[in-house]
């Protein structure tokens, strides 16, 4: 894809002795939502982890917005938000921001700006350790936005999370969009999917589809992604390539 965001071919990834990402490509258009969805241990953050530059990886190439991955001009280009929040327990929201944007050199205006995306307003002198599992992920999604990355690569952003928040983030994801981000979000929720512009779904290490929903909806012949992602395990099962 001509002037793709991230741009993968022939990755493979060995953990444990095992492979699990298994000689995948494909290519993101930039500005857009890609979502990246699959079962639990597909290899979606491993997957992920590749394209910010921080898995060691067996073969193939990853480029991202026009860049080897992990190479130095990207440290300020990608927001990365791990499945695993990385923030002080014992340092407020507004304290563990401000920490973090000094360390990215993002601006300390982008502070307030952030937990308001985000929807922590209301919390932001609260000490992290004291925050409920989803305040807690939102933090951590707030730090991915310092600086305002180009590309926004996140793992599992909405996990936990009530319907009224996860739609909140949504529409947050769709903005970001809108004003030029790229986003690659993974999920296992297939109802998730729906909201993306592009779909990867994943299966044990490879890439069993790469399409719009409507392209996937189509193609499977049902209106449910859910359907459609169990229909192409199906097919791969009876003719495995
Ligand atoms: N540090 C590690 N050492 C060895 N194997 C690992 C390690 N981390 C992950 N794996 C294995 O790699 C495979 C892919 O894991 P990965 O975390 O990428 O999957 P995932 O799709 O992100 O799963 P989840 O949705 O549960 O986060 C799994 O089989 C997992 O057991």
């Amino acid at each position: 894809m001509a002037n793709s965001a991230i741009s993968v071919t022939g990755l493979r990834v060995v953990r444990g002795g095992r492979e699990v990402v298994r000689d995948i490509g494909f290519a993101t258009p930039r500005g857009r939502i890609t979502g990246l969805l699959g079962p639990s241990g597909c290899g979606k953050t491993t997957l992920m982890r590749s394209i910010v530059g921080v898995q060691i990886v067996a073969a193939g190439e990853v480029t991202v917005l026009d860049h080897p991955a992990g190479s130095p001009p990207l440290r300020r280009l990608i927001g990365y938000a791990t499945q695993n929040p990385a923030i002080y327990a014992d340092l407020t929201i507004t304290e563990a921001l401000r920490y973090f944007a000094s360390v990215l050199r993002a601006p300390m205006s982008d502070v307030d700006r952030v937990i308001g995306e985000v929807g922590l307003a209301d919390h932001a002198g609260k000490l992290v350790g004291a925050l409920s599992g989803g305040q807690h992920s939102r933090a951590n999604l707030a730090v991915a936005l310092l600086g305002k990355p180009e590309l926004l690569v996140l793992d599992e952003p909405t996990v936990g999370l009530d319907p009224v928040l996860r739609d909140e983030l949504w529409a947050l994801f769709r903005r970001l969009a809108e004003g030029g981000a790229t986003l690659l979000v993974s999920s296992h929720v297939m109802d998730e999917a729906a909201r993306c512009d592009r779909l990867l779904l994943m299966r044990e290490g490879r890439i069993l589809a790469d399409d719009t929903p409507a392209g996937l909806r189509e193609r499977t012949g049902t209106t449910d992604l859910e359907q459609a992602f169990l229909r192409l395990v199906r097919e791969t099962e009876v003719s495995p390539s």
